[in-house]
């Protein structure tokens, strides 16, 4: 197989491997343990569908590996104030170096720089980044489920859940969902973006939304970049939405959300 999500597996595993050479088990416990504490980050979404808004999960991402730079003037912790006053629900910050561009001191950065709850966006493939997570001042981990076994994915949502951390359970079809479904999460994902051939179509949060039930957060993912996007997904019973590239090419990106979502 060699489609880019097999080739950024294999390669977070020996990076996890490098890693885990660094700190004990015990010393990257105690690390999470002394983290700043979890700001709720499902809660806050909750907050706004309640109030009868969108969520908007705002993604700092300077780089993919579909568009390459995105954001060639980078600085984290003025994306997320500028976020933050344009009304943002939460940050996700991609954290995976060799496909992304992205760090981990991205994430401590926009978090420090302003109080919404952040997602630590990287390919988790082992119960250690669950932890080593949370060290990073991470409120919520994203768990792809095209990456995992139905045994990883309930491990690292009670991992995450005994770490005080909230899940987004990402899927790309019908079967990922019904596996998504066994994972006692509020929080469910629908990309749009394949991630095996980069191919988006907000049809797939469409003909998705109809098996995800009523008691689950709704989030499309990827590819929304018009006020009309968003009020067909609004039109169709979707909750949240995440963000990235059509922030990321404005010059001012919380600009850009207020005016998509506004
Ligand atoms: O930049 P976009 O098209 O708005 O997409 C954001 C986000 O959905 C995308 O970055 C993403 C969704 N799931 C992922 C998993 C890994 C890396 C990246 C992603």
């Amino acid at each position: 197989m060699s489609d880019i999500l097999n080739t950024i597996i294999a390669r977070k595993h020996d990076e996890v491997t490098a890693r885990r050479s660094v700190w004990s088990m015990a010393e990257l416990r105690a690390r999470a343990a002394a983290a700043p504490p979890c700001r709720g980050f499902a809660r806050a979404l909750r907050q706004r569908v309640d109030a009868g808004t969108a969520g908007v999960i705002a993604e700092i991402k300077k780089a993919s590996p579909s568009k390459g730079v995105i954001r060639a003037d980078f600085h984290p912790d003025e994306i997320a104030r500028s976020y933050e006053r344009g009304g943002a629900t939460c940050l996700s910050v991609l954290t995976d170096i060799d496909f992304f561009q992205g760090s981990d001191d991205y994430l401590k950065e926009a978090r420090a720089a302003c109080a919404l709850p952040a997602l630590r966006k990287d390919f988790l493939v082992d119960a250690w980044q669950v932890y080593e997570s949370r060290t990073l001042g991470a409120d919520c981990v994203l768990l792809i489920v095209a990456a995992l076994g139905d045994g990883q994915l309930e491990e690292y949502a009670g991992l995450a859940a005994e770490l005080g951390m909230d899940v987004l359970v990402e899927v790309h079809d019908e079967h990922e969902l019904q596996r998504a479904l066994r994972v006692p999460a509020p929080l469910l994902g629908i990309n749009n973006r394949s991630l095996r051939t980069f191919e988006v179509s907000l049809d797939t949060t469409l003909r998705l939304r109809e098996a995800v039930p009523g008691d689950r957060l709704l989030v499309t993912e990827s590819g929304i970049h018009t006020p009309d996007d968003v009020r067909r997904m609004r039109g169709n019973g979707v909750h949240a939405f995440l963000v990235g590239e059509a922030f990321m090419r404005a010059p001012d990106p919380g600009t850009e959300l207020a005016r998509l979502f506004g």
